[in-house]
């Protein structure tokens, strides 16, 4: 439980489609936050605001009144059909509201409700989607591998992550990919057709061999190596296709990867299993047709946008292909006229690739940790638009990147003037290796550091560098080796906003950049540099820097308004040049001091500046 306060009884009772008893606890009810935006605006429950992450209010009925409790508990809608095993997990911890078949429209209107999403191929996360999240959406998860029908640049640019599930269903796209190869070998399709048709044509249906012929794997990938390792148990010839393959992983299965056009021109059968992305679409076409061995036969798993479907049954047609078997669409479902899907040569099933029992419990399991782990805010291992941060390195880099975000929203509360911060350079002091310390985070933390206390935007590290890029902020990273213990990441994080004016003109350096360093002691974030004045002060509440003449009673006098106004003092600290020369001094507040008290702290003859700080 988040919280808990009494409210008293709305006047009228909530409709019960919005106020459910709960079967376990007669007293307890139980309601989203839909429903409570409803029953709010007929109830005294009016002013009352939800933060989140609680979206889940429990109602205990409390004599007259009832005792409102907000239970921090997501909720995920899951959109299309799921394992139940993957169900199970995601019911134990948070609200799951598994609603299928949705339009655009009805999923725009429940998902500013849902912190997650679970989709497979059929639904289009379209940049709509987020837009009607209104931020919310944290994570979408793709039960599956293909994440073509999800929108990363609208997700990352909300920032929400996205996750799938990119091994659970590899062996059952391989095994459906045979399937289909054996079948159109053997016209199995036409065959059971015709004879649930009354027929008996054995003449008709004569097929073609296997063994001994070329099969060309296009994309050396998961699934595509999986097919190649069984059309070798079936005694064909494998070559691949795999720009991006290592060829010691083919060589390992006795495949050969080969070109594009070696691999095409050269096949008995093609089998397609590369990612529908710009450069594949519509790989297969006219020209490629083309180019392929007269009556090749084509096998498609993958995504039916990758071939040019007018191309192929002009392919067809003529002959240049002998036949098809397709798992996968251009559009899905295909138009119930679709001259390939009736073509008597083709062979189609609707999408079935991952479809089993063993992989859709897998991808339910695989993708509902991998949602729950989103929104517990770890950092997913197959997170399709964040870099991936191994857990080990992220715990031991967390203090650091508390460091990292709050010198950012120090920095920028140090800047003046409407000109703007256009560089931000980031010096990591460190006794690790270069390629032992990921930075990745950090700079996505010193941005959020930056941009957030001046935009509405919600930035993590999904969105980071993208929204430093669209902002025109150029980040720059240098580490600085120091010969000190390899135990802790990083001595020292400094941040300098380059050419930029400060309303604290002490956090300049001589070349005119605002800068503050911070180091981690004893698990603490602590600023250690302002300017050129090294101070020591714990990043916690709110501070006040005032650069003075080091002289005495300065501390006193500040001390004594803040006193007078009842501003608790938490920590000070005074870094200084030399001895009676210039000081800065820290100072840790709990409460935030009013205009009048700054003033006042303004007015003290030896203190040349001042600035207050929200740490
Ligand atoms: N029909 C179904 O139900 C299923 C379909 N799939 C689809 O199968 C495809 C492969 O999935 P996985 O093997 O898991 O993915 P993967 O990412 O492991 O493999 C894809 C491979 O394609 C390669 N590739 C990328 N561009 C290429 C290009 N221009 N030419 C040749 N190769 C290229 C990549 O280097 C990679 O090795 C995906 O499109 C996926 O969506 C996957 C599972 C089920
Ligand atoms: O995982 C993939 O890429 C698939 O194509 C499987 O799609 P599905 O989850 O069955 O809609």
């Amino acid at each position: 439980m988040a919280g808990a306060l009494l409210a008293p009884l709305p006047s009228a009772a909530a409709p019960e489609a919005f106020l459910r008893p709960s079967a376990t606890t007669p007293a307890l009810y139980s309601f989203s936050s839909s429903s409570f935006r409803f029953a709010r605006s007929r109830s005294p429950f009016l002013g009352l605001r939800l933060s989140y992450p609680t979206n889940h209010w429990i109602l205990r009925s409390a004599g007259r009144g009832l005792r409102i409790e907000a239970a921090a508990r997501p909720t995920v809608l899951v959109a299309e059909k799921l394992g139940e095993a993957g169900l199970a997990l995601l019911r134990k911890f948070a609200n799951v509201d598994c609603s299928y078949n949705l339009s655009l429209e009805e999923l725009c209107a429940k998902i500013s409700l849902c912190d997650a999403l679970i989709v497979r191929s059929g639904t289009k996360v379209t940049p709509e989607v987020f837009e009607a999240s209104k931020g919310r959406l944290k994570v979408v998860g793709r039960a599956g591998v293909g994440i073509d029908n999800v929108d990363l640049q609208a997700a990352t640019e909300s920032g929400c992550l996205v996750v799938n599930a990119p091994a659970a269903n590899t062996v059952a796209a391989a095994e459906h990919g045979i399937a289909l190869l054996v079948a159109l070998a053997r016209n199995v399709a036409q065959a059971d057709a015709s004879m649930k048709a009354g027929k008996w044509q054995r003449n008709k249906y004569v097929g073609v061999s296997l063994v001994g012929k070329t099969l060309a794997v296009m994309g050396f990938g998961k699934v595509g190596s999986e097919v190649a390792r069984r059309a070798k148990g079936l005694g064909m010839n494998v070559i691949a296709h795999d720009p991006y393959a290592p060829a010691d992983r083919a060589r390992a299965i006795g495949v050969e990867l080969v070109s594009f056009d070696e691999a095409i021109s050269t096949a008995d059968f093609i089998s397609l299993h590369m990612p529908l992305t710009p450069t594949t679409a519509k790989l297969f076409n006219d020209e490629t047709f083309a180019k392929v061995k007269k009556g090749v036969r084509i096998i498609n798993v993958a995504r039916g946008g990758v071939i040019d479907e007018d191309a192929l049954v002009r392919a067809l047609d003529n002959g240049t292909v002998a036949q098809a078997a397709l798992d996968v669409f251009t559009v899905e479902p295909p138009p119930k006229d679709s001259k390939l899907v009736m073509h008597e040569n083709v062979t189609v099933t609707p999408h079935l690739g991952a479809s089993t029992v063993e992989a859709q419990e897998g991808v339910a399991v695989e993708i509902a940790e991998a949602v729950i782990g989103a929104l517990k805010g770890e950092l997913a291992a197959t997170a399709v638009n964040a870099p991936m941060v191994p857990a080990e390195v992220l715990s031991e880099l967390a203090p650091c990147v508390i460091l990292a975000e709050k010198l950012g929203r120090l920095a920028v509360q140090l800047v003046a003037g409407g000109s703007g911060i256009k560089g931000v350079k980031v010096v990591y002091t460190s006794a690790r290796d270069p390629d032992d310390l990921d930075t990745r985070i950090l700079r996505a933390m010193i941005t959020k550091g930056i941009i957030e206390p001046i935009s509405s935007v919600f930035i993590n590290i999904v969105n980071a560098d993208y929204t430093a890029k669209q902002r025109g902020l150029r980040i720059s990273e240098e580490r600085i080796y120091r010969d000190s213990s390899l135990e802790a990441p990083l001595d020292s994080i400094q941040i300098h906003l380059t050419n930029v004016e400060s309303k604290f003109a002490s956090a300049l350096s001589d070349s005119g950049d605002i800068v503050v360093e911070g180091r981690v002691k004893d698990g603490i974030p602590r600023l250690t540099l302002v300017g050129s004045f090294s101070v020591d002060v714990s990043l916690e509440g709110n501070a006040i820097l005032c650069r003075n003449v080091d002289q005495p009673g300065n501390i006193g006098r500040v001390g004594k308004i803040l006193g007078e106004q009842n501003v608790n003092i938490s920590f000070m600290s005074v870094g200084r040049t030399a001895p009676r020369k210039q000081a800065i001094m820290a100072i840790g507040v709990d409460e935030e001091p009013d205009k009048e008290t700054l003033k006042k702290i303004g007015e003290i003859p030896a203190i040349k500046e001042f600035v207050f700080l929200k740490l």
